[in-house]
């Protein structure tokens, strides 16, 4: 699909109020996204899991206005007006306004909450931003009854890059590749595809325990992080590493290779993180404890031959990446030796998800 097939098509009348809910999960990138150019088009392609605990429902309710001349919108975030989270949102719906063009005729309540901390990295402008465009197309769909379900998700993912480029891989489930490749045919810059490829039955239901080493908020936001990959000394190379990455992990995900699925998965969390500490300016968003339990992670890999691996998102917080088949050895792990580098002892349990779905009321 192209940009012009996420053009609106003629409407129905609009109606005069309503309200839609949408749950969608975070993800965590396997190859990740670090880079891009205007407007949200990622300098390389990225792969993730969907996660299924770590989500956001998020509520729209819309209400004819007289004029429509501007966007209006309230938001309440856990029950409460949230006034930080308006910007990135206003940016949103004028990024997506020429797409979803009923956006001016409404006033729209947005009342969301997620089940995790926000601004921490994990993701949490990923589940936001695709459980409100979800809503957006919702309210699209009930005035174009006729678009059809490729169309209707592909354009959710399309408007939730607009808003935060990973979130366009948090409206499928399993695992969702994002960015133009060579080998990968379907593939775009504009939206999320379910990986197209075999994959294991071992990943179809892998684990992601993330421990939250620091639930407070980052020091450099990812939008910023982004930006410092212009002209990044290690940038071009990088770029070229992850499409390498990604035709290295088709046959690792076909085949259930976990030696080699630890190996590309640890080696790109690192690659992310060594890109912030070579930015200019540089920044650590590791904390001791982050590379102390990456340390136990590994002694316990060593000793115990059990396919536990780590990766990071633009945060402390370390995601533990295992087959459900060693679940019971991993948690036995993260209880004895590594509650205590989390911040009050806090972790998630989380899984490979299905993807997004609508609450009905
Ligand atoms: N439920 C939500 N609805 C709308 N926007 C949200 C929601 N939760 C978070 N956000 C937005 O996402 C921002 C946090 O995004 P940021 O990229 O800084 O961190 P993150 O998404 O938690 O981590 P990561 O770096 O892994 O993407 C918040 O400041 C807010 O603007
Ligand atoms: C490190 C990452 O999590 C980066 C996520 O970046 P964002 O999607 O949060 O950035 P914006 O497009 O500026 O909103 C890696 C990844 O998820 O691929």
């Amino acid at each position: 699909m192209t940009e012009k097939d996420f053009l609106p098509g003629a409407y129905q009348e609009l109606p005069e109020n309503g309200k839609v809910t949408w749950k969608a999960p975070s993800n965590i990138a396997l190859v990740k996204y670090w880079g891009k150019r205007p407007v949200q088009i990622p300098a390389n392609p990225s792969i993730s899991f969907t996660l299924d605990t770590c989500a956001t429902t998020t509520s729209v309710s819309f209400r004819k206005k007289d004029t429509n001349d501007t966007l209006s919108f309230d938001l309440f975030f856990e029950g409460k007006p949230k006034e930080d989270f308006k910007p990135k949102i206003q940016t949103f719906l004028e990024r997506i306004d020429l797409y979803v063009p009923f956006l001016k005729e409404y006033h729209f309540t947005i009342e969301t909450s997620n089940s995790f901390p926000h601004s921490s990295g994990i993701a949490s402008s990923a589940s936001g931003m695709a459980a409100l465009s979800l809503c957006l197309m919702d309210i699209e769909k009930q005035l174009n009854p006729t678009m059809d379900e490729a169309l209707f998700y592909a354009k959710a993912s399309y408007l939730a890059r607009l808003g935060s480029g990973s979130a366009c891989r948090s409206i499928k489930g399993n695992l969702v590749q994002w960015g133009k490749h060579r080998n990968i045919s379907n593939s775009s810059d504009l939206y999320g595809i379910e990986y197209p490829f075999e994959v294991n039955p071992v990943f179809r239901n892998y684990c992601d325990t993330i421990l939250l080493v620091h639930k407070g908020q980052k020091q450099v936001s990812s939008t910023v992080g982004h930006q410092l990959m212009h002209g990044h000394p290690y940038g071009e190379n990088r770029f070229e590493q992850a499409f390498s990455n990604l035709d290295k992990l088709k046959p690792i995900l076909a085949n259930g290779d976990l030696e080699e699925f630890i190996k590309l998965v640890e080696s790109e969390a690192l690659t992310l993180h060594a890109m912030m500490m070579t930015s200019m300016p540089y920044f650590i968003l590791m904390k001791p404890d982050t590379l102390e339990i990456i340390n136990k992670i590994w002694k316990f890999r060593e000793e115990t031959k059990t396919p536990v691996c780590f990766t990071l998102d633009a945060g402390a917080n370390v995601h533990m990446l295992y087959p459900s088949s060693a679940k019971e050895k991993v948690r036995g792990f993260i209880q004895d030796e590594l509650i205590g580098h989390c911040e009050n002892g806090q972790y998630i349990h989380d899984r490979v998800g299905m993807g997004a779905i609508k609450i009905n009321d």
